[in-house]
């Protein structure tokens, strides 16, 4: 693994030979590798139970991985303190404190956004964030408007987003895709987002991972792939025409779930370590 600096060129998230058990012993990942610039933004391809939660869950240190296989910036998540990794996934959107009766000045204050005046007032603003909304009384999406801003308040250097814009409008969605990439472009740091919803997102990625039952199946630079793609229709974007052939080719592959057998699970009996260890909230 390399020693890499948040702002140096070179891998900044390196995965290599990852497998994971779950707890009852069920598949996890296999044989994962990857290695993601820094300034990279990837987006995480795949069918629903792919991996994309759980190899984002290993790579914030929420689960315990092997040894040696996880480096973030040159450190393991899990075992090292990783100050700049900001993980926005469920167990973050589930939050209660974003429903109690509590105003948006003294919610962005609470963890932080005083000591971030600009960032916090540029969030406002791109998020179209009313600060007299109280938290109880507000829609699904204005909810994660305020969520957001309070999830990328503080600077990160790593951030690994596992679908959370899923209640944003259209044009809400496309200003915060793009404020990240605006970030990536504009100080050393590196996105992570597993998303099924790619509107909005044919200019965004750098680097595409594509998932299948636990496996990375193919990764790497976007421009890559899509030569791949030999259909092009008004109705999809070419990424959109390059993930729906994914999807296509990954169904095919695993075949009917009930009947024949479940081939997404066959693994989970050869033989992966098992690392069941996963920490608290905190
Ligand atoms: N705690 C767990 N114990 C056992 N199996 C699990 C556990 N969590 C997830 N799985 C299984 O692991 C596989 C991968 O799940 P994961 O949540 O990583 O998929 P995903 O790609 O994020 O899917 P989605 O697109 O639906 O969010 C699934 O088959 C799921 O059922």
């Amino acid at each position: 693994m390399s020693e890499s600096a948040a702002s140096g060129p070179g891998p900044y998230v390196e995965v290599q030979n990852l497998s994971y058990k779950f707890p009852d012993d069920s598949a996890g990942l296999q044989d994962v590798l990857l290695s993601l610039p820094s300034g990279s933004r990837t987006l995480l391809i795949g069918a629903n139970g792919a991996g994309k939660t759980t190899l984002l869950r290993l790579l914030s240190g929420k689960r315990l991985a092997p040894t040696n296989t996880i480096s973030v910036g040159g450190k393991d998540p899990f075992k090292d303190h990783l100050e700049g990794v900001t993980y926005l996934g469920v167990e973050w959107v589930l939050n209660s404190i974003v429903r109690t009766d509590i105003d948006v000045p003294t919610l962005l204050a609470s963890i932080g956004g005083d000591a971030y005046p600009e960032r916090r007032d540029e969030l406002v603003e791109i998020l179209d964030i009313d600060l007299r909304w109280r938290m109880h009384a507000v829609s699904d999406g204005e909810r994660r408007r305020v969520q957001l801003a309070m999830g990328l308040l503080r600077p990160w250097t790593v951030l690994l987003l596992d679908e959370i814009t899923v209640d944003l409008d259209l044009l809400s969605r496309s200003n915060f895709l793009a404020f990240l990439k605006r970030e990536t472009e504009s100080r050393p740091c590196t996105i992570i987002y597993a998303t099924h919803i790619l509107d909005n997102l044919a200019q965004w990625p750098t680097h595409l991972v594509h998932m299948h039952l636990g496996k990375v199946k193919t990764w790497g630079p976007v421009e890559q792939f899509y030569g791949e793609s030999t259909q092009w229709t008004s109705e999809n974007s070419r990424l959109g025409e390059l993930v729906l052939k994914w999807l296509k080719e990954d169904l095919a592959a695993r075949g009917p779930r009930n009947g024949r057998g479940n081939q997404g699970k066959t693994y989970a009996s050869e033989g992966i370590g098992g690392y069941g260890y996963e920490k608290p909230p905190q």
